[in-house]
């Protein structure tokens, strides 16, 4: 581990590469990102934004390369300690919102403390619901929600524990402006306020604009997107510049 990769370290990938069905998605992609700091992950369709998501996330194998939680190295772990680990380091937002059919949507948001074997956090739960707008619709099955209003309560249930760190697949692709713009704030006030590290894949230039780094997934590279520079941090992904 090098002198980057410490616990300080929320996220850091290294050297990163996957093909999926025989086709290469991406080679050499690094990254690290501090407590506090946002990234938003840019590109085509298909160009394996979500599949990235996904190792950040512990879910699938690189073929080469390291993903590291603050510090340590999550292929060292089995698949239960990286389950385990994941339901408190990270908080997930998948394209597919995976709510739970049988639960109303406060229940959902409620669930990760149950899987951490504690007691839910009533009105924290309620406020999270409140703050992503969808706080009236807290008895709501997720069969009675627009996809919009599941992607909010997938939200809050990201946020539920806290986590240091915040992976989201287009969390703004199903909102309109008004509830996009809502959304966008509450991740961010995740990391100002308590100092969350968000990766984020989005479409929306816009909505990218609001994080600190811009990286683009184009021709199996992460580089800086040509906005980068709108706010530019430094350090982050210097090495995935460098590889382009
Ligand atoms: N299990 C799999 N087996 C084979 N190919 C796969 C598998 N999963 C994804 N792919 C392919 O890998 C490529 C990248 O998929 P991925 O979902 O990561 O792209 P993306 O950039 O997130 O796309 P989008 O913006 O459309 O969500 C796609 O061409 C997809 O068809």
């Amino acid at each position: 581990m090098n002198q980057q990769q410490t616990s300080s370290t929320t996220l850091a990938v290294a050297g990163v590469s996957k093909t999926l069905g025989g086709v290469k998605l991406f080679t050499d992609v690094s990254l690290q990102l501090q407590q506090g700091q946002s990234l938003a992950v840019i590109g085509e369709s298909g160009s394996g934004k979500s599949t990235l998501l996904h190792l950040m996330a512990g879910l699938d194998k690189p073929d080469t390369g390291e993903v590291y939680w603050a510090g340590t190295a999550i292929h060292t772990l089995n698949t239960n300690q990286i389950a385990a680990r994941r339901l408190r380091h990270v908080g997930l937002v998948f394209q597919a919102y995976y709510l739970m059919p049988h639960l109303n949507a406060q229940q959902n948001v409620e669930l990760p403390f149950l899987l951490a074997g504690e007691k839910p956090n009533h009105s924290r739960c309620i406020q999270l619901l409140d703050q992503v707008g969808i706080s009236h619709k807290s008895r709501s099955y997720p069969r009675e929600l627009s996809g919009g209003e599941q992607q909010r309560v997938a939200i809050a249930r990201a946020l539920a524990l806290n986590p240091p760190l915040i992976l989201a697949d287009e969390p703004t692709g199903n909102l309109d402006e008004d509830n996009a713009e809502r959304v966008l704030q509450v991740l961010l006030d995740a990391c100002s306020a308590q100092g969350c590290a968000l990766v984020m894949v989005t479409h929306s230039v816009k909505a990218a604009s609001h994080l600190n780094h811009r990286l683009n997934l184009a021709d199996h590279h992460l580089a800086e997107h040509p906005t980068a520079e709108l706010n530019p941090v430094e350090n982050l992904a210097a090495h995935a510049a460098n590889k382009a």
